[in-house]
């Protein structure tokens, strides 16, 4: 007799220590999973307390608020009835776990610590929480107070075992532990476990999908089974975006996928198996039984309930769910998507009244300003579909003293309340980036303020003049290196400065009430090398592009230009990269890439290999040198001594300006090679510059290269 199970899995918009949130949020899920159907409901990693607490997990309220959760959610009634997998730490005998909680129908069946833990990127868990090491063993833990009195149960079993339900068998995985080359659903399935499931938290990167998506069908190709995998979604208060995607699969076939980026703050993806779709395929595989008979079993914990249905008796017969194709977002469109989710939360999250961009006319804040523009789209669909989280966030912000609930008619009408952009000039600035800033401030409906400020500058510059009695002159004007330099960053210091005034006062002029966020637009390249002001525009709140590459921001911006009819991105995508600080004229133009002494394209490299290949210089010299040498497949070969310069040049400035990373605006993850100080990439910041040792290496082996 066929037997029919559907499975729930979702995606939550947790929140660090957001215990109410939370627990509504995890209450809505298993609702929603019921009314669908699911018999087993799992969700995120970690989700009573929100998987990002970082070192809240050294304190105690932090177990014991999720105790108290999870005692509300066994007591409601509403919960019952479905097989429950929930997250949350424990602390057993003074050790800290990431575990996972089985309950049904208000008792707890089993507590599965985690047992391989992700340490690597930006995770720390071994910071916080052990391993539990002890495969196939389970120990007894005693209950707290608060949940005794719930269930009546003193001690439930805690370790590493499967449930055991009245027709099929449950395993748990979470989230690294399907990245592990021995992951323990490979021993589970082969136990006779049909379905496991997976919470994770795990964030977004960019084209980091295909390889979750890969390792799931994996998991349940070569053995048969179900996989039913759960993320968090949304910032959680921190510089990562976790991205959903909550997914089924079966035998090695995605057969449900929910949103990767969404502003819908309980996601419920569920789908109907056939428990003899995987009993016929791993009757049918020969080799597979006979490393089933050799596998040690599981310990089994009972759970009273039957998660199938026999489809055929059922007045409406359930039928399984057809494998679909996964899909996967462009880079562009992950770039759109992705930091503009995180904007919305962080916004709505810090009860700020909105964004203030400093707009220079250039790629890089104009492709801030486009994520904007796409939050603001994402806000109004939601809207339009009528996701009360969103509507009420949006009410909050563009109230007005006659319509307390005043609702955005269009993306740009929602701009025009929150969204502030400021041309800040200076008699550098030239007229075709003013009048850009202007023209893409109109088209996104920004409230835009077009300013001089050369008269800040000249009185600081006066300033210095009277107490020092020099005048510092550009190098056009017969300056040194370091006068040049200094009256550059002080006019990109002073737009500071006004960015965090304008920020607190524009609202204000408008009888808007609150402050906005600034918001910053230095890119993941020029962070690495260096090309930027310390304290600068850099230097804002929250920063939507740090790390996101000037490559990847140039196929974002010709993807939205095509996708929404936009003309305008033209002229963003032709201009040449210019900081405009030092006097222009017929012959010359301050280049980017001219100053730098590298291309936008090299430095992407240069990052990569760094970052994701931990090269050191001269790895990367003899990388390069098959990349880009006579040995590489490139048409025009470079000489060894050229890159040998273009390495050492890059190692030189990366050294010099690695002081500023720590200092670096907070960012939105999505670059592996993200060099950012803080969580990501963690290195000194004071180098010998020299690389004496490292670069007389470079220089012999250029030698050996040289042809007799
Ligand atoms: N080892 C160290 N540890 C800690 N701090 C250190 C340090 N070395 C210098 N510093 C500090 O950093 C300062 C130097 O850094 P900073 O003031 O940023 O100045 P700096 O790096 O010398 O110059 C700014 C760079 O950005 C370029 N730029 C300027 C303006 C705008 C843009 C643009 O793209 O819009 C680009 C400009 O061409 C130049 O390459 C020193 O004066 C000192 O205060
Ligand atoms: N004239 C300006 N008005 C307002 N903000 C400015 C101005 N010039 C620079 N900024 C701010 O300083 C940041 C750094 O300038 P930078 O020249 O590196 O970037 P960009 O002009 O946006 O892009 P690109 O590097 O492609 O020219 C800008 O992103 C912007 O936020
Ligand atoms: N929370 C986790 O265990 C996440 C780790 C995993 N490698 C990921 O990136 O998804």
């Amino acid at each position: 007799m066929t037997l029919i199970v559907t499975l729930a899995t979702c995606s939550l918009n947790q929140w660090a220590l957001d215990f109410d949130g939370n627990l509504e949020r995890i209450r809505k899920s298993i609702q929603l999973a019921k009314a669908a159907g699911a018999t087993i409901r799992t969700g995120p990693e970690l989700e009573i307390t929100g998987y990002g607490c970082q070192d809240h997990f050294y304190e105690s309220d932090t177990y014991r608020h999720a105790w108290e959760v999870l005692a509300e959610l066994l007591q409601d009634e509403k919960c019952h009835g479905i097989l429950l997998d929930i997250g949350m730490p424990v602390s057993h005998k003074g050790v800290h776990y990431n575990c996972r909680i089985v309950a049904l129908d208000g008792r707890i069946l089993l507590i599965r610590p985690k047992m391989h833990l992700a340490n690597d990127g930006n995770y720390r868990e071994l910071r916080w929480f052990s391993p539990w090491t002890q495969r196939r063993t389970l120990d007894e833990y005693w209950l707290p107070p608060v949940v005794q009195e719930t269930t009546g149960q003193t001690k439930v079993p805690f370790g590493d075992a499967v449930v055991a339900t009245l027709d099929t068998c449950v395993g748990i995985e979470l989230c690294e532990e399907l990245f592990t080359p021995r992951s323990p659903h490979i021993d589970m399935f082969l136990d006779g476990v049909e379905i496991v499931t997976n919470s994770s938290g795990s964030h977004h990167e960019l084209r980091k999908l295909h390889r979750r998506i890969e390792l799931i069908k994996e998991a349940t190709l070569r053995n048969g089974g179900a996989y039913a995998y759960a993320n968090q979604q949304g910032c959680d208060g921190d510089r990562l975006y976790y991205d959903g995607c909550a997914l089924v699969s079966v035998n090695g076939e995605v057969v449900a996928q929910g949103s990767q980026f969404s502003l819908n703050d309980v996601e419920v993806v569920t789908a109907t198996i056939d428990l003899d779709d995987i009993r016929s395929l791993r009757g049918s595989n020969s080799s597979r039984c006979m490393q089933a008979v050799q596998t040690p079993p599981y310990p089994r914990v009972e759970a009273l309930i039957s998660l199938s249905k026999p489809s055929l008796a059922l007045s409406t017969p359930l039928r399984p769910t057809r494998p679909i194709s996964p899909k996967y977002h462009s880079t562009a469109e992950e770039i759109s998507l992705g930091p503009a989710c995180w904007l919305w939360d962080y916004l709505r999250r810090s009860r700020m009244s909105g964004f203030l961009l400093p707009l220079s006319g250039g790629l890089d804040s104009c492709s801030t300003a486009t994520i904007v523009d796409s939050m603001c789209r994402l806000v109004l669909l939601a809207i339009a579909e009528g996701n009360e989280q969103v509507i009420a966030d949006a009410q909050r912000l563009c109230a007005t003293p006659e319509d307390p609930l005043r609702l955005p008619q269009s993306p740009q009408d929602l701009a025009q309340c929150i969204f502030h952009t400021c041309y800040m000039g200076t008699a550098n600035s030239g007229r075709e980036t003013r009048q850009r800033a202007k023209d893409l401030a109109a088209q996104i409906g920004s409230y835009h303020v077009d300013l001089n400020m050369d008269s800040m500058v000249s009185a600081v510059v006066t300033l210095f003049t009277t107490i020092t009695g020099k005048t510092p002159q550009y190098e056009a004007n017969g300056g040194t290196t370091t006068e040049n330099l200094a009256l550059q960053n002080i006019q990109a210091r002073l737009r500071m400065v006004l960015a965090y005034l304008f920020a607190q006062l524009l609202p204000w002029t408008r009888s808007q009430r609150g402050s906005l966020l600034v918001l910053g637009s230095s890119n993941v390249d020029e962070c690495l090398r260096g090309y930027m002001t310390k304290y600068d525009c850099s230097s804002a709140d929250i920063n939507p592009i740090g790390g996101i590459s000037k490559q990847d921001l140039r196929t974002f911006l010709a993807f939205y230009r095509d996708k929404y009819q936009l003309p305008l991105y033209d002229q963003f995508l032709e201009a040449t990269p210019s900081a405009e600080l030092v006097p222009f004229s017929a012959t010359y133009v301050q280049s980017d890439e001219a100053e730098m002494g590298m291309t936008y394209d090299e430095l992407s490299v240069f990052g990569r290999l760094r970052k994701v290949a931990r090269c050191g210089p001269v790895a990367m010299f003899h990388k390069l040198y098959h990349e880009w040498g006579s040995g590489g497949s490139g048409l025009s070969a470079l000489a060894p001594s050229v890159i040998a310069s273009k390495v050492k040049r890059f190692f030189y400035y990366y050294s010099i300006n690695r002081h500023k990373m720590t200092t670096l605006t907070p960012s939105y993850h999505a670059e592996n090679y993200s060099p950012d100080d803080n969580r990501f990439d963690l290195r000194p910041f004071l180098y010998n510059a020299g690389w004496n040792w490292q670069f007389r290496k470079i220089d012999e082996a250029v030698d050996k290269l040289k042809p007799e």
